[in-house]
């Protein structure tokens, strides 16, 4: 199973280090949600991991990761798991959600040479999470930190406080060249670095206290589709019949 191990909170990362090591990145959009999905992969064992999929596209990254000659080991998304058998879900212990995998801060999920860390940055929702590429050259944000935005904290409770504390700490604490691939952009953007966001965010500049103020007076629409989403993700993606 060497490559494939999910390692528990604090142990050490792989010494089979990124830096150095071409890998495969993809980023593919959803354009109802304005997701992006991101697969990444190495380019000589085959294994690959899928981070932030949606399920209206699930079809199209499994025939990608088919077509690309890839094996995928984990993904945030229990309908990736039927489409490629072999495939375990994998989302925080802190969303309360069902997966095959529970992920916490410190944890690391390995793929070949290459292994991701989790770092817990809640916020946005309590279980939302960071992943950083072993070699720190790369971030996925996810909901927390977006490109000069922050996900909302209006609902599934979140909260901005946390947030903040959250960004300043888990992804702020990153090299400043660090990349940083958000979930979602509403303009086009697709990336952005911690130094960018470090200077240019105009949220995450504010005092802790500004931001708050900030927060709680976003008044932004309730995105299309989280009725949906919602529930379904608290069964890894998988939309269950009305009852
Ligand atoms: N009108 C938009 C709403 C998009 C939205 O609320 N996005 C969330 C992230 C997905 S849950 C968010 O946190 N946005 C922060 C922001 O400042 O936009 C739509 O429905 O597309
Ligand atoms: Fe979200």
């Amino acid at each position: 199973m060497a490559g494939a191990t999910l390692r528990v909170a604090g142990r050490r990362l792989s010494q089979r280090s990124g830096s150095g090591v071409p890998i495969l990145l993809r980023q593919m959009f959803e354009p109802k949600s304005c997701t992006y999905t991101y697969l990444l992969g190495d380019r000589e064992s085959h294994e690959a991991v899928l981070i932030d999929p949606v399920l209206e596209t699930a079809p199209r990254d499994a025939q990608l990761i088919k077509e690309l000659g890839l094996r995928l080991l984990y993904a945030g998304s229990g309908l990736l798991r039927s489409l490629l058998p072999g495939c375990q879900s994998v989302i925080s212990r802190l969303s309360g959600a069902q997966a095959d995998l529970h992920i916490e801060d410190g944890d690391s999920i390995h793929f070949g040479r290459f292994a991701l860390e989790t770092r817990s940055s809640p916020g946005h929702t309590p279980g939302c999470v960071t992943f950083v590429l072993n070699d720190h050259s790369m971030a996925f944000t996810g909901d927390a930190l977006l490109i000069r935005g922050c996900g909302r904290t209006d609902f599934q409770q979140g909260c901005a406080k946390t947030l903040y504390h959250s960004v300043h700490e888990k992804i702020f604490t990153l090299p400043g060249d660090c990349l940083i691939y958000p979930a979602h952009d509403y303009r086009g953007l697709t990336v952005s670095t911690v130094e960018e966001e470090r200077t240019l965010n105009p949220r995450l500049t504010l005092s802790c206290e500004e931001f708050v103020k900030v927060m709680d007076n976003l008044n932004l629409p309730k995105p299309q589709q989280i009725d949906f989403a919602v529930p379904a993700n608290m069964h890894c993606g998988i939309q269950t019949p009305p009852t």
